[in-house]
């Protein structure tokens, strides 16, 4: 099923994260980014358990990526079927939905674009088009509509930054969270493209570095000058060197403007903020849960004690010791200088100025 293709990661040019192959008979292809920067391997997604996996172990991640191909998932559960059975087609597609639904809490996206693929599902019910070729639609139109709307968050989020910035980022808000491009990082690609020199300091972003994984190996791609540092150091960084602005992106975004992104977030939004650094969240309107208020409502994932104590398989700690693995935080609007989405900057970050964003 795998067939691993080692080119060097630093020098070839990326393929997407996420990618449909074939027709409604094809199948679901992502970058394992488990292995990069080290290894460039694509994986082959024939079922539905395959992505669910993926998505779960964190092969495909970030909150846009993860609504795309839960999308395609559910496209792959009419494999094998024959249009002769219409209920067990959309018995099937629900099913899966409701299962992908279960791999991971936090990111509203994956929620999101399930919701989209129930509707789909419902109008075959009462007589719609061909069931699985009306799912890869929904799914294409949901992965193009990402595409469009992290380089409208790369312009809007560019006429931020000067010429000349020196930026902070943390995690991975890159082409490999989204379609293409990113959220934050598609901000710094923006700046790129329009002859604006900018420099990058790359929060490593424990447990499952992330940063200094995916981000660096972006940016090298890209050129752009980039430092890793530990998570412990941003606030050093922010206190002895020059930051114009620290750029991340969100898995949930409510609707007062609390926002829900990798663990460490906060504690970055906090040195920001004393130490009087612009803060921008760059998200589409994908990630923003309108049903919520307070940020404390998000629901935080949960993951394996072994992804802290046991790296790689690497023991770092005692045996039989405590551990708690939040995967994101929550960094209250009032942290947050400006959000930025496809439609342009909200700022200031409360309740009204969202309203009125997406009216
Ligand atoms: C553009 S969304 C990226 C967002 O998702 C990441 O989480 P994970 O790597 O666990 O999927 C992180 O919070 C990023 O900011």
């Amino acid at each position: 099923m795998n067939q691993p293709t080692t080119p060097n990661p630093t020098t070839s040019s990326s393929p997407a994260a996420v990618q449909w192959i074939g027709e409604s008979d094809g199948y679901l292809q992502l970058i394992d980014q488990t292995l990069l920067p080290g290894e460039l391997r694509l994986i082959k997604c024939h079922n539905v358990e395959t992505v669910w996996e993926a998505i779960k172990t964190l092969r495909v991640r970030g909150a846009p990526a993860i609504g795309i191909a839960a999308a395609y998932g559910v496209v792959l559960s009419q494999h094998g079927k024959t249009a002769a059975h219409s209920t067990s087609l959309a018995e099937a597609a629900t099913s899966a939905a409701k299962y992908l639904a279960t791999s991971r809490p936090t990111a509203v996206n994956l929620f999101w674009a399930l919701d989209r693929m129930d509707h789909v599902i419902n109008a075959s019910r009462a007589g719609g088009s061909e069931l699985g070729q009306a799912l890869l639609a929904e799914a294409r139109a949901i992965h193009e509509e990402d595409r469009a709307m992290c380089h409208a968050i790369g312009r809007h989020g560019a006429e931020l930054i000067p010429d000349g910035a020196t930026l902070m980022t943390h995690c991975n808000a890159g082409g490999l969270a989204t379609a293409e491009y990113g959220t934050a990082l598609s901000v710094m690609f923006t700046c790129q493209d329009q002859g604006k020199s900018i420099q990058v300091y790359a929060d490593e972003t424990r447990p499952l570095w992330q940063g200094a994984r995916l981000t660096a190996w972006e940016l090298q791609q890209r050129n752009i000058p980039t430092t890793i540092i530990c998570d412990s150091m941003s606030a050093h960084v922010m206190q002895t060197r020059k930051i114009d602005a620290v750029i991340v992106g969100a898995d949930r975004i409510t609707s007062r403007g609390d926002a829900a992104n990798k663990i460490g977030t906060y504690g970055l939004a906090v040195s920001a903020k004393f130490h009087g650094v612009p803060f921008y969240v760059a998200a589409p309107s994908s990630t923003f849960d309108m049903t919520l208020s307070d940020g404390a409502e998000i629901p935080i994932e949960q993951r394996d004690h072994q992804e802290v104590i046991a790296p790689y398989g690497q023991k770092l700690a005692p045996s039989g010791i405590d551990v708690y693995n939040p995967a994101f935080d929550v960094t209250p609007a009032e942290l947050i200088t400006a959000l930025i989405t496809e439609r342009g900057v909200v700022q200031p970050v409360t309740a009204e100025a969202i309203a009125k964003h997406f009216a």
